[in-house]
């Protein structure tokens, strides 16, 4: 199977969102999707339960964090939506990570830790948030606290990958947005890879959201994406 390219649905109405997926023909391979916090605050695991019925893989970005028994509380309830991936993030620290996956017991669900977001640069990990490292010796640090405690991989920037797999282990995930075709603005992202460079670097999937979903033309976006991504 190719390694996937992740749909990031960030639309503010449903009905939009419905209308985007039906742009794809219906024998193409089911698309695999994200649904972050813009959607899932709005239509809630309702919306989820719609998508999975209708056989599209589920990136469910809910990106949580906190105490860890409420974390593992929430992971237990998750575990019963058949999602295929959820995030959490590494900050949270060891109990919280390893809360989550204690939740998720008994599904498939992956769970994954997001690192440094890719919308923080150098600068900002430096002077707003204080940390004394570098992008890659802090996204290193936070993969290696998941890979010890449960996690199945992270969300990174693509630059990081080949660290990462050497600092925990080839089967680690390193599921990476802040994908950005060479035509596409940057926008807010800082830490970006193309999709033929994030597969050079090794990510085991791409998440990508404007460059698609506010394409002119989507689903060709999306092809053009796949083309470059699995040449
Ligand atoms: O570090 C992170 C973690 C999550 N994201 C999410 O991925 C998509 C990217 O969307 P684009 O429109 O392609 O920038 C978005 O849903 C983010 O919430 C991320 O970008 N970086």
């Amino acid at each position: 199977m190719n390694k996937p390219v992740i749909v990031a649905l960030d639309f503010a109405d449903d009905f939009e969102c419905i209308n985007f997926l039906n742009q794809f023909p219906k024998d193409e391979e089911k698309l695999f999707l994200k649904i972050g916090l813009e959607m899932f605050c709005q239509f809630g695991y309702p919306f989820v339960r719609n998508l999975r019925e209708r056989g599209y893989n589920i990136f469910l970005d809910l990106k949580l964090h906190d105490i860890p028994n409420t974390v593992k509380r929430t992971c237990e309830m998750i575990a019963q939506w058949d999602v295929q991936m959820l995030t959490v993030h590494a900050t949270g620290g060891s109990e919280m990570i390893a809360a989550a996956k204690e939740g998720l017991a008994g599904s498939s669900t992956k769970l994954l830790a997001v690192t440094q977001l890719t919308s923080l640069g150098q600068t900002e990990l430096a002077n707003e948030l204080q940390v004394p490292l570098d992008s890659q010796d802090y996204v290193t640090h936070l993969a290696k606290l998941a890979y010890q405690n449960g996690a199945d991989g992270v969300i990174s920037s693509a630059l990081e990958v080949p660290v990462i797999k050497t600092a925990t282990s080839t089967d680690f995930l390193c599921v990476t947005p802040g994908i950005r075709p060479k035509s596409s603005q940057v926008g807010d992202q800082k830490r970006v890879a193309t999709p033929a460079h994030a597969r050079e670097l090794g990510s085991d999937a791409i998440v990508v959201g404007r460059p698609i979903t506010q394409a002119q033309d989507g689903h060709q976006a999306y092809v053009n994406i796949c083309k470059e991504w699995n040449k």
